[in-house]
């Protein structure tokens, strides 16, 4: 099958070595000294799912109109690069009858809540999915990519159980990685996001996820900043999907537990992520110098929040100083980094 990934970054580069590898013919669109040393030496994939090195085709755009498309960008950058590939993805009309539509599927690979209804407003004749993905996957050299949690990846749309598509698609990205069809997607997507509060410690602090789980004091923050999400969740009537053993009535247990039990959310999400150092997909932006995704994961509790009438301030204080960083290019101390958030509440 023709398999295009728009954004051959860490996760992108990741399921294009993958899919490659799984004998797909695969193109990728990448930008500046990526797609340079994708063109030259193609993608090296190594870490939790084998060595790949894998010979794609690359380019700015798309070239050809594939079978299928996975969006692997950051959350910011989604609408420009699927209007800047519209040409090779879009269909014409509704198929008569079938009741299917004729622009070529396309995947959302990316966090927060945003991303299928940005690709489904872009491509209005395309059927539109998300992935939801636990894999930790690092890219901070050019062409390289490796993977350092080794995990299923969650595959679906809207709040029903997984339909006759997502079971089709979940087979095709099936032959390259572990993809388990979800249900109640929607509400996944938020239990995603609660996992991703996983992503704004380590980008103001220059620390790895698992260690900014180990320190005490971070935990807390952690925590309070997960239980925060949960809490705007529920006022804003979300039913949790149920997504690596975290599920609606974990979730709701969690919102009303004091910190000390609380903390042990954090502590099995990291035991799950394993040892291998994992700097967070946020914190990769900050380290290649690019701006980051966080409005799209605190940020986003932080505005669901004050359309639900839940305070936030771990959750805005956490945005503001990831902005700081992007800013500064400096990461602040643990200790300087709980305080700043205490003084917001
Ligand atoms: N990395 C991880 O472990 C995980 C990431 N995620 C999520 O997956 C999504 C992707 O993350 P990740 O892979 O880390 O992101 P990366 O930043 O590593 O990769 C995104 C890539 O997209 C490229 N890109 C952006 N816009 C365009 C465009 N218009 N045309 C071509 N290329 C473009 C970027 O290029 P450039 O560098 O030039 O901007 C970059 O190479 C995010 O939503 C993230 O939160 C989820 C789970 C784990
Ligand atoms: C789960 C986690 C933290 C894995 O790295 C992630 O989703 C990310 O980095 O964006």
């Amino acid at each position: 099958m023709r398999i295009a990934v728009i954004g051959a970054g860490a996760l992108g580069g990741t399921f294009a070595a993958l899919l490659s590898r799984a004998g797909h013919e695969v193109e990728v669109t990448a930008r500046g000294a990526q797609l340079s040393a994708i063109r030259e030496r193609g993608i090296r994939l190594s870490g939790g799912f084998g060595v790949a090195n894998a010979r794609v085709a690359a380019s700015e755009t798309l070239s050809a109109r594939p079978d299928l498309v996975l969006l692997c960008t950051k959350a910011q950058d989604a609408e420009e690069a699927l209007v800047q590939n519209a040409a090779a993805l879009e269909g014409a009309a509704a198929l008569d009858g079938g009741g299917g539509l004729d622009g070529v599927p396309v995947i959302v690979v990316q966090n927060g809540l945003d991303g299928v209804q940005t690709a489904e407003r872009v491509l209005p004749n395309s059927e539109c999915f998300g992935l939801l993905v636990i894999i930790a996957a690092n890219y901070t050299t050019p062409g390289e990519v490796r993977v350092t949690t080794a995990a299923p990846s969650y595959l679906g749309r809207g709040t029903g159980p997984a339909d006759a598509e997502t079971l089709r698609w979940r087979g095709v990205l099936a032959e390259a990685a572990p993809v388990i069809a979800q249900s109640n997607f929607v509400g996944a997507q938020w239990t995603k996001l609660i996992v991703n509060m996983l992503n704004g410690l380590p980008a103001i602090t220059g620390l790895t996820v698992q260690e900014v789980v180990a320190h005490r004091g971070l935990r807390i923050a952690l925590t309070r900043s997960m239980r925060e999400a949960v809490q705007v969740g529920i006022a804003s009537g979300v039913r949790f999907g149920s997504l690596q053993r975290l599920s609606d009535a974990r979730l709701r247990l969690f919102a009303h537990m004091p910190l000390w039990l609380g903390q042990l959310l954090p502590l099995s999400m990291k035991r799950r992520m394993g040892n291998v150092p994992n700097l967070g997909s946020t914190q990769q932006s900050l380290r290649r110098g690019q701006r980051t995704e966080i409005d799209y994961l605190n940020g986003a509790v932080e505005r669901a929040g004050l359309v639900a009438g839940v305070a936030t301030p771990v959750n805005a204080a956490i945005t503001a100083l990831v902005h700081e960083v992007e800013q500064s290019g400096e990461f602040l101390s643990a200790a300087h980094a709980i305080g700043r958030i205490n003084a917001f509440g």
